[in-house]
Parts: C-alpha cells; structure tokens; sequence
C-alpha cells in the first residue's frame, strides 16, 4: 500500500486528478479498449471531480473511451432525487465532461428486481475483464462503498441496509435522518479488490479512525477498508488532521518514501 501525505482536501483532488488523468492518457484507449473507472460520491471526491473537470477543459484529457461504473447507490430513492448517486455524479462530473451516456453505469436503486440488478451489475464488470482504477471514498465507521462493519470481505454487489452512524454521516445531505435510506446497493468489497487498483480519498479528522485502521490495523471485516492491505495496488491519498490517529514513526515512514514525488506535484501546483 501506498500513502500519500498531503496538506489539505483540495491537494487530495488535485493528487488524485492528475494520477487518474495521466493513468488513463498513458492507457490510451479507444473504442476498442476502453478505460474502465471505478467513482465514488460523497464529499471527499467533489476536489477530484473539479479538477478532472478543469484538466477537461484545459484539453488535457478526454473521457470519450473511458467507461465508470458507480460504487453505490440508495435504494428507493428517486433517479431525479438531489440525493441519489446518479444525481450526484451528473451534476458533479458526466455533465460536464464529453462521457459518452452509454459508456456510464451506475446501480440502479428502484430496480423491480434488486438483487438481479446487483448481478447483473457484477457480471457486466466481468465482461469487460476488471476495472482499471476503482477511486473510493472512506466512511467513518471505515466502510468502503457501503460495506458496513462486519461485511464479507469477499462480498459482491449486493443490498446492505445501512448502519445508524451512517445514516447519521449522511444526514447532513437531507432535510432530516428520516429521509436518509435504509438500504442501498453496493459493490463488494471482493470486486473492489479484483479491480487492478485502488485509489482511497481520505480527508478529515473524522476520517483518522478510518486512517489509522486501514494502514496499521489487522485486516478485519469491522474495519472493511482495512481488506485493502490485500491489494496489490492500493494507494491512500490523505490530508493532514486524516493522519492523526496514525504513529508519528508511520507518517515520517511514508513522507520519507514519498517524498520525491510529493515535492514534484507541489511544484506544479
Ligand atoms: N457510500 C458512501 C461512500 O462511498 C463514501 O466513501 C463515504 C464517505 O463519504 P464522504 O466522502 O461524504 O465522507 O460515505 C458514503 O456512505
């Protein structure tokens, strides 16, 4: 696992922009051979979904052949809902940059057939062989996506109904705790493993629980971020108060190993 020490949110959007821009234009793709992108919503990815927009529209990058599948999705609530994911990503990214409609995927939350439209998601994944770059965000309580505490580590897309502290993290997004869902759909945390590799926004003091469990604690299901130990590719992209549940002996380790690099992006900055 990577980490990579940064200052602030906005430097976490700008980090994560520009390696998702110069990992899909060194990929080249093409109709033929597409990108495939893993995207999260929630607060923690809006700096990313900025900056790629901005290095859109400064003709550094085109997501013509590129093709997202979405991490997670409420159920029940309306496509057109201020709050769904799909609102969400539209709003924030897909309008604004040249995605072809078709090549965009997302859950489907008020599917007659929930747990159909879950494998068909999984086997849609399959069919394009593994997503390249599965960005993700963290919750407090450590999910990924909404693996909740205590989820399979080798889960697939699925129904999870949603744990009370995270319908409380979520409730700032509605007018009150009642309309947050119940239920949502989300990826496992098994295909967010296959995926070739995984980029981790984590921003916040909220966050250093979430931190601190994901890259020193064991692997264990309560912590479901903490399953990204096993991948083989897995980069933590975080702000400073994010760092401050981890040992000192920790952070210096990996501002030591990235040092170079952090030093170049500031000089671009
Ligand atoms: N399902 C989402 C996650 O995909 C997201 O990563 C997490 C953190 O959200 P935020 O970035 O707003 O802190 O919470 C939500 O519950």
């Amino acid at each position: 696992m990577r980490l990579i020490p940064l200052d602030s949110p906005q430097q976490v959007g700008q980090w994560a922009a520009h390696y998702i821009v110069d990992s899909i234009n060194r990929f080249a793709p093409t109709q033929e051979r597409p990108f495939i992108l893993g995207c999260p919503t929630g607060s923690s990815p809006l700096n990313t979904y900025r900056e790629l927009v901005r290095l859109y529209q400064a003709g550094r990058i085109s997501f013509k052949h590129v093709i997202t599948f979405n991490m997670d999705e409420y159920v029940g609530l309306p496509a057109d809902h201020p709050q769904s994911y799909r609102h969400f990503m539209f709003e924030n990214f897909f309008d604004h940059v040249d995605i072809q409609f078709e090549n965009i995927n997302l859950l489907n939350g008020n599917a007659k057939d929930l747990e159909q439209e879950c494998q068909d998601y999984e086997e849609k994944i399959r069919q394009h062989g593994k997503i390249n770059l599965f960005m993700g965000g963290v919750g407090i309580d450590g999910h990924i996506a909404f693996n909740e505490p205590g989820s399979s580590l080798a889960s697939r897309t699925r129904i999870k109904t949603l744990t009370r502290e995270t319908r409380e993290a979520n409730a700032r997004f509605f007018d009150s705790i009642d309309e947050v869902p119940h239920m949502a759909l989300t990826v496992g945390v098994g295909t967010v493993l296959d995926a070739e590799e995984v980029l981790v926004l984590v921003d916040g003091g909220h966050k250093a629980q979430a931190l601190q469990a994901a890259v020193e604690g064991c692997v264990n299901h309560l912590w479901t971020i903490s399953a990204m130990q096993l991948h083989p590719k897995c980069m933590m992209v975080c702000d400073a108060p994010a760092r401050d549940e981890l040992k000192v002996k920790t952070v210096k380790y990996f501002q030591q190993l990235e040092a170079e690099n952090i030093a170049s992006f500031k000089a671009t900055l």
